[in-house]
């Protein structure tokens, strides 16, 4: 498709028209990974204690927080709960994955799995802050309709052999769906004063 350069999208005369294509968007892949990785135990923690996978106020909670972060580091809020919501919905398949293989072979407890309260659930929310800071790194590449088949192609190498390629195909939705570049205001078409706010 032609992205090529329009008058509106040099309307403010400072926003690059295109983002470098050499923003490394391995730190965020390997975050994504990193993230996915820790499902397994959660998914072990949890059939040990018979807990449902689905835990949708912890999920608010982890929406609500990263808000007002992602603002501050400039990345669309939401724009940002469309992304975790993505990790968030892959990490559930994982678990139902995980399960299904368990309630097949009739698996019984698993030993030595970290506690999801107090070990898990603080590493994903390092995570999560350590997430938001590469997608403020890489905001410009990812609101950049000319990179998405970069994007495409370096994320589909997730290196947990733990992560199936549909979760991994999940989570990486909202790097290539098109929704960031939609958010950019390099890319917005034109819009009427009256879709903008302003009065004539
Ligand atoms: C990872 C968990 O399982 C699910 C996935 C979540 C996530 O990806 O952050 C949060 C809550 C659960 O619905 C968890 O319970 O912590």
């Amino acid at each position: 498709a032609d992205i090529s350069v329009t008058p509106t999208s040099v309307k403010d005369g400072k926003t690059p028209l295109t983002a470098p294509a050499t923003i490394n968007l391995e730190p965020l892949r390997r975050l994504m990974d990193e993230r996915l990785s820790l499902m397994p135990d959660v998914a072990r923690y949890k059939w040990n204690t018979k807990s449902a996978i689905d835990d949708l106020p912890r999920e608010q909670k982890i929406i609500d927080g990263l808000t007002a972060k992602a603002l501050a580091l400039g990345v669309p809020a939401a724009w940002a709960e469309q992304f975790f919501r993505a990790q968030i919905e892959a990490a559930k398949v994982i678990q139902r994955e995980h399960f299904a293989r368990w309630e097949k072979a009739g698996m019984g407890s698993f030993a030595d799995v970290p506690d999801l309260g107090a070990e898990i659930r603080p590493r994903l929310d390092a995570l999560t802050s350590q997430l938001l800071r590469e997608l403020a790194v890489a905001w410009p590449a990812l609101a950049d309709p000319a990179q998405r088949d970069r994007i495409a192609t370096t994320m589909q190498g997730m290196l947990s052999v733990s992560i199936s390629r549909e979760a991994a195909a999940l989570a990486a939705v909202p790097l290539i769906d098109g929704s960031a570049s939609m958010l950019a205001p390099n890319n917005d078409l034109p819009r009427t004063a009256t879709e903008n706010g302003e009065k004539n």
